[in-house]
């Protein structure tokens, strides 16, 4: 689940191995270029944090983020995380 904390949504998401985190990255990053709002992230082998706030809204938490992270839950799910 999606919280909010510091003018940012955040989510963690822990995957089977690395390969499911980053097949997972890197269909996130096709959305985020799709909609032009991208996440700040870490990947550690098969965890993934995510964290979303608009830089141009001066890093507050807008639509964009909660467009942004509902595209992401869907993802996720199919990994089944
Ligand atoms: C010019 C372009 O629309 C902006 O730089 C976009 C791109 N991606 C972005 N991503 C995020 N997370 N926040 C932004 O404010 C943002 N701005």
């Amino acid at each position: 689940m999606w919280t909010e904390k510091d003018n940012h949504l955040t989510r963690s998401f822990k995957f089977r191995d690395f390969k499911e985190a980053f097949a997972f990255m890197t269909e996130v990053a096709v959305v985020a270029e799709e909609i032009n709002h991208h996440p700040w992230w870490s990947n550690s082998y098969n965890k993934v944090e995510i964290r979303l706030t608009t830089h141009d809204a001066g890093h507050t938490v807008t639509n964009r983020d909660h467009v942004l992270a509902q595209r992401i839950s869907v993802l996720a799910e199919r990994y089944g995380v």
